[in-house]
């Protein structure tokens, strides 16, 4: 069964134009997480790969593409975990970088700490030769737009985002059964200056136990915090239930208990799999025993070889 390697691209309602590059675009992101598994690295190694990837990709929202705070700035949160050993690695608030997923990653690797904050993690950044790049770099005019049309007055930039943007991450088992999970956003919408997310807390934004399995989230943050969604799932799965129950079962309870929507990517020790959400859509992709499977709305599951360039299915190209 193993390896695998499993992505999103956030859930919410992507918009008719951009949903054939969303899928895309994690098919891609997930071809890269795989080849890195085919290639004997380890699970993290593939799911900061995927995530980063999608970082660099302006479509999503975490690194270039990153929604914009109230004052319309980019402030962004990451994480990783790392199933082997609890240890993880999680960066918030984090401005000027491309990548906050491998400054997360050095959180956990060359830290003592499991997250530096703002400033904090920018002298980090800086003291690793990490480099700087201009804010500009990180803002496109969509997600300006969107900021612009969240200041006007009666404007719920909540409901909105639930509607428009994607937070990306992955989840991966590797060929020594070892799991890992990878989150990354720029957050919710005109959110406050210091706004942290669920993305870099554990428990909400991931979670990662050789014992029990991987989890990613995506949806409205706050409400992921309540029902500390990734640890939530993985709490089912060790009470006996599949990664695709589990994973319903976890999105169930978030939605009776505080009315919230979202999406997880879910994996166990033996490399079962799951894309789930409760949301109008979230793009994902998976890729396992050279097949490339993918989709965006519900009950949607294409599936080809990896090495077939990517097919498109939705209508609007
Ligand atoms: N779209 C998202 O998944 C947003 C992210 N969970 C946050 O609240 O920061």
């Amino acid at each position: 069964m193993l390896p695998v390697v499993v992505v999103h691209g956030g859930a919410g309602h992507v918009p008719k134009e951009r949903s054939e590059k969303a899928t895309m675009g994690v098919s891609s992101a997930a071809r890269s997480g795989y080849l890195v598994l085919q290639g004997g690295g380890s699970s993290m190694d593939a799911v900061v790969a995927a995530v980063s990837q999608l970082e660099n990709n302006p479509l999503f929202n975490a690194g270039c593409g990153s929604v914009l705070n109230v004052k319309g700035e980019v402030e962004m949160d990451a994480l990783v975990m790392d199933g082997k050993t609890l240890c993880s690695g999680a960066v918030s608030a984090v401005r000027n970088i491309a990548n906050p997923v491998e400054l997360a990653r050095m959180v956990m690797d060359k830290t003592s700490h499991a997250c530096l904050t703002a400033e904090g993690a920018s002298m980090f950044a800086r003291s690793m030769g990490v480099p700087e790049v201009p804010h500009e770099s990180l803002v496109t005019e969509y997600s300006r737009m969107r900021w612009r049309k969240n200041l006007e007055p009666g404007a719920d930039p909540v409901a909105c985002q639930m509607g428009k943007m994607g937070t990306v991450g992955a989840v991966a088992v590797d060929v020594e059964g070892n799991v890992a999970c990878a989150t990354s956003t720029g957050g919710m919408m005109n959110k406050m200056e210091g706004r942290v997310g669920d993305t870099p807390c554990i428990g909400s934004g991931g979670y990662a136990d050789n014992h029990s399995g991987a989890v990613s989230t995506t949806g409205h943050g706050e409400t992921i915090m309540k029902v500390t969604l990734a640890r939530l799932i993985l709490f089912y799965m060790e009470q006996g239930h599949s990664v695709e129950a589990a994973s319903d079962m976890g999105l169930a309870y978030m939605k009776s208990r505080v009315d919230g929507l979202g999406g997880v990517v879910t994996v166990d020790p033996q490399g079962n799999w799951a894309a789930r959400f409760s949301s109008l859509q979230m793009a994902w992709a998976a890729a396992q025993k050279d097949m490339l499977h993918y989709g965006l709305y519900v009950g949607e599951h294409w599936s080809q070889n990896i090495q077939e360039p990517h097919s498109p299915h939705h209508a609007d190209i």
